[in-house]
């Protein structure tokens, strides 16, 4: 893109056809990982163009065929960047694989922490040592471990990406693996998708009250076809609200989905977005008024990557809703509360925090003459704030590369929307 802004606007404001969305980025990487256990036997189709998938892939080639050195002896670096997922995933899986690793990632992937996974593997038996701060990357993998025991008790409430991470390494661990959710899960659909998907490849769970239990045993010869991305359909859910007309088509996407983050096609019937699931995909059209669903709440527990989306749709629709569920938005690509905050501030719009619920007040709200949003480093904040150039005429957009994390053809497919960008 190499532009450090674009400059955004909809003249027609009407988004008419089809737009080919990637793969989902959680079941591409779920399903590189688990082709990676699989000594050759699953085979991937349509896996995502995010970054994080691409570099998650090149890690995994990494780990295989150890090369580049930090210095100590065969210590193979493996950086992640900004890619939460990747991080989770990788801990688990070169803890089993046998090697040293230096496991690094961005800035701010150093102050994601790690600690709750690293403590699960610790109790398994692995040797991972922190290289700077304790409870958080980089760290050290001694991979290849004498497991101890199969039971490990780990806290469910900050990240469902650090269970994922235990059960996608499960079946490959001598003693299989008894997983104990310690309170309460978050983003709870995500760990059901691992499950699913494992259960795709062959792999067998049993789920009572709060244990999941994994036996030591085989993936199956499979091939594990990714959906296309719910979180990315998100984005076009919001510019379908805020458009004067809008019937789009976006192919493949399911009803009977792995992802969380089909709820948006719910959560959009209040904001006037119609979904139609067709055989071949959903259509999604705009419907006549956007019915008012003020002084309501919605609960971003089980999707949280579609709380930035929502807010920022609602801010500009001027709909004073109340959020729940956002407690894990604090710790992902930026802190999400506080960037949602400023830029939403930029025209008038507050988001109040009381304990646990968020309050959106949009009295204050007005058309700013020029609008430009800062990013912070997250794809989500510069695809959420993007669909206001049908809301507000135009729309600047700080660091549009982040997109790539997700959505790589994110731009392309606005300007083949109608989008004038610059
Ligand atoms: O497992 C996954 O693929 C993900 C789980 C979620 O994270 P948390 O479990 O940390 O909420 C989500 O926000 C992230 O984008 C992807
Ligand atoms: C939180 C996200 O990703 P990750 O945790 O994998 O960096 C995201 O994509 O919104």
């Amino acid at each position: 893109m190499g532009s450090q802004v674009l400059r955004l606007s909809h003249p027609s404001k009407t988004l008419l056809g089809a737009v080919p969305l990637t793969g989902s980025k959680s079941e591409s990487n779920r399903a590189l990982i688990i082709q990676a256990l699989s000594g050759g036997n699953v085979a991937v189709e349509n896996l995502s163009s995010a970054a994080d998938t691409v570099t998650l892939c090149r890690a995994l080639a990494l780990s295989a065929a150890p090369g580049e050195t930090s210095g100590e002896a065969h210590e193979t670096v493996v950086d992640i960047g900004p890619a939460g997922t990747a991080m989770r995933f990788l801990t688990a899986y070169l803890a089993i694989t046998n090697g040293r690793y230096f496991l690094t990632g961005s800035e701010r992937m150093k102050q994601r922490p790690i600690g709750i996974l690293v403590d699960a593997l610790t109790t398994l038996g692995a040797d991972i040592q922190y290289a700077e701060r304790v409870g958080y990357p980089p760290l050290v993998i001694r991979g290849g471990f004498e497991q101890q025991r199969p039971a490990v008790k780990v806290q469910g409430n900050v990240s469902s990406q650090y269970l994922s991470a235990l059960l996608l390494i499960a079946a490959a661990l001598p003693k299989g693996l008894e997983l104990q959710i310690d309170g309460e899960l978050t983003s709870r659909p995500y760990l059901t998708m691992t499950l699913d998907m494992l259960a795709e490849a062959g792999i067998e769970h049993h789920w009572v009250d709060d244990v999941i239990v994994i036996k030591p045993q085989p993936t199956k010869a499979t091939t594990l076809t990714v959906e296309p991305d719910w979180s990315a359909a998100s984005y076009w859910y919001a510019m379908a609200a805020l458009a004067k007309t809008a019937d789009l088509f976006l192919p493949n996407l399911k009803s009977n989905s792995l992802q969380g983050d089909a709820a948006i096609a719910n959560i959009m019937t209040g904001f006037g977005v119609g979904t139609v699931f067709e055989s071949g995909g959903v259509r999604i059209r705009h419907t006549a008024s956007s019915p008012t669903q003020d002084s309501s709440s919605l609960d971003f527990r089980e999707c949280p990557d579609l709380a930035q989306t929502v807010i920022v749709c609602a801010a500009a629709l001027g709909k004073d809703l109340s959020f729940t569920g956002l407690h894990t938005l604090r710790i992902k690509e930026t802190d999400r509360i506080a960037a949602l905050q400023n830029e939403l501030g930029k025209f008038g719009v507050a988001l109040e925090q009381d304990g646990e619920v968020y309050h959106l007040r949009t009295a204050g709200r007005y058309q700013p003459s020029r609008l430009v949003i800062d990013t912070y480093e997250d794809h989500r904040m510069a695809m959420a704030f993007a669909p206001l150039a049908l809301a507000f005429g135009q729309v600047e957009i700080n660091d549009p590369d982040v997109v790539e994390k997700s959505y790589p053809d994110f731009w392309k497919h606005l300007k083949q929307q109608g989008f004038v960008i610059s």
